[in-house]
């Protein structure tokens, strides 16, 4: 269990107070002056990842207060606590093991005494060989064709990841398999990937943890009706349909034989299950050693979590920083800034790994906190965000820390692109640590008049003093983005620890759920709708209205 400790209760919470009241006044540009190690100072190498975080509001004395909260919120506990599988997940009973899923060293990993590795070894058997016949071709559809098109039909967890990672590694795609993502319940979502694919030569996986979640169901009977419909039969039905699921019994009940579904467990969270049988998109788009190779990325990350000193250790870094800024800062969001198209979705999939996980106000005695936790996450890759919001980054009124992220080595060496790219990148930290002074802009505005000048120059000077991480790694393999997943996932981790909530579970995204079930027979009826409140009554009667028009 993890202890219940009110962090802002905490000696090093005061310290870091005060600290505060020493630090926010700095700015970094002195810093810089003022130590000219600061960047080896405040840079930690693992594998084939650097961190940088040496532009941030930080001196010396910051990081080890930081730990010292940390270590006062029992992190090593905790941390210890989650890879030994004991049921932190307290709202719902549950062990949190998805680090299990990658534990590619083999070692045995016990929930209540049993080891769950030859279960998690099973499954990741039946979905190499399921891969690698899709691949080969030895699978067939019902025509006796080839699988060619891959439709993954997924939310939330069942989908982000897959996403995210088939496009972060389109690189290495295998040609022949074309890969598809529904999720959304609206019919568009659905009705655009099926024109594109053929019955013949299409599997569809749907994945759900709990294989009740309402889009997935619904657009898994669409599914299966527009394969009957053109040209599938019944009994051709488990050639083209697998399930990935926690639920074998609502996987049966939906018609697919279980022989065909992918077992995951209720300890891997559907924010965190892309390593397990979720990630059988993954498999079937990069080929199955690939995917291995991420898993090993992230195990090494998580190697990494367990062993290194809080003050070397990169998830832990970044989680203290997060907090610095979000807690003493009063910083809202955070920004994930991948100068990689292929990470296009990489702040989307980090949006409900975190915000999902630490969007919580209650605290782990049940009470309400007095405290800020879990931020906004939001990103769009470089430079794309560069024409279109980072104006507010640089001259808003809002403190916003951004990770930067950058490949050293691109995967298409197109004439100097990646250079470009990457003198964006540097350019772009540099600035928003530096700014630029009265001065600076004075120098630029010789050509006009003194009164012009005076006039323009307040528009054109940058404060700075704007927090930044760089995270450049050699080049995007599945190892490395396993591993940047990996360290993702334990900051979010160590963040929860701090904040004192249960970042496991996911109960604020019930209540909308069960009142869409509630009207959605509202919505079927005719009569006048009246059991809501006044705007919710308007907006299905004038739905009604609208609609009845049309028809
Ligand atoms: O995998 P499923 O059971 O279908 O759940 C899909 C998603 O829906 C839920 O509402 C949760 O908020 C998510 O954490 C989950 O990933």
């Amino acid at each position: 269990m993890l202890k219940d400790i009110n962090p802002t209760k905490t000696q090093a919470w005061k310290k870091l107070k005060s600290h505060f009241e020493e630090v926010s006044s700095t700015h970094m540009k002195d810093l810089f002056q003022n130590d000219k190690a600061r960047f080896s100072n405040f840079s930690v190498l693992f594998e084939d990842i650097l961190l940088d975080y040496s532009k941030n509001r930080i001196d010396k004395n910051t990081l080890p207060l930081l730990v010292e909260l940390a270590n006062e919120c029992s992190l090593k506990d905790a941390i210890h606590a989650m890879f030994n599988g004991d049921p932190i997940n307290a709202t719902e009973k549950r062990a949190v093991l998805h680090t299990a899923l990658r534990n590619i060293s083999n070692n045995k990993v016990l929930i209540d005494g049993k080891d769950v590795m030859p279960d998690i070894n099973r499954v990741l058997a039946q979905m190499k060989s399921f891969s690698e016949a899709i691949i080969s071709g030895e699978w067939k559809g019902y025509s006796g064709k080839t699988i060619n098109t891959i439709v993954n039909i997924g939310i939330g967890g069942s989908d982000l990841g897959p996403v995210m990672v088939t496009e972060a590694l389109k690189p290495y795609k295998i040609p022949h398999i074309e890969t598809y993502f529904v999720s959304n319940v609206d019919g568009t979502h659905i009705s655009e990937v099926l024109k594109k694919v053929d019955a013949e030569t299409t599997l569809f996986m749907i994945a759900s943890k709990t294989f009740t979640t309402q889009e997935t169901m619904t657009n898994a009977h669409s599914a299966r009706d527009w394969f009957l419909y053109n040209g599938g039969s019944e009994s051709a039905v488990k050639n083209h349909f697998v399930a990935i699921s926690t639920n074998a019994s609502a996987v049966a009940e939906f018609g697919i034989d279980t022989k065909n579904m992918f077992e995951f467990w209720d300890w891997v969270g559907g924010r965190y299950s892309l390593w397990s049988a979720i990630g059988l998109s993954i498999a079937c788009s990069i080929g199955y050693d690939n995917f291995e190779k991420l898993l090993s990325g992230a195990h090494a990350m998580d190697n990494h979590f367990k062993e290194a000193d809080f003050k070397e250790n990169l998830p832990v870094i970044l989680a203290l920083l997060g907090v610095w800024y979000n807690n003493f800062f009063g910083a809202e969001s955070h920004a994930l800034l991948p100068y990689d198209q292929y990470m296009h979705r990489f702040a989307a999939y980090m949006q409900q790994g975190d915000m999902e996980s630490n969007g919580k106000y209650v605290d782990r005695g049940g009470k309400k906190v007095d405290y800020q936790t879990g931020p906004i996450i939001w990103g769009e890759p470089g430079t794309n965000g560069q024409h279109a919001f980072y104006q507010l980054i640089h001259q808003g009124t809002k403190l916003i820390p951004c990770d930067f992220m950058a490949p050293a080595i691109s995967h298409n060496q197109l004439g100097d692109h990646h250079e470009k790219l990457l003198a964006n990148f540097f350019a772009q930290t540099e600035a928003l640590m530096n700014g630029k002074t009265e001065d600076e802009v004075a120098a630029e505005l010789g050509g006009l008049s003194i009164e012009e000048a005076d006039q323009l120059k307040p528009f054109k000077v940058f404060e700075g003093n704007r927090p930044t991480n760089s995270i450049l790694f050699k080049k995007l393999t599945p190892e490395t983005l396993g591993s940047l997943i990996a360290m993702y996932e334990h900051k979010i981790f160590v963040q929860g620890v701090i904040w004192n909530i249960y970042s496991f579970d996911q109960w604020g995204v019930e209540l909308g759920k069960q009142l869409a079930k509630q009207i959605l027979p509202e919505l079927r009826s005719e009569d006048e709708v009246t059991t809501h409140d006044s705007s919710t009554n308007g907006l299905i009667n004038a739905y009604k209205v609208f609609r009845n028009n049309l028809r």
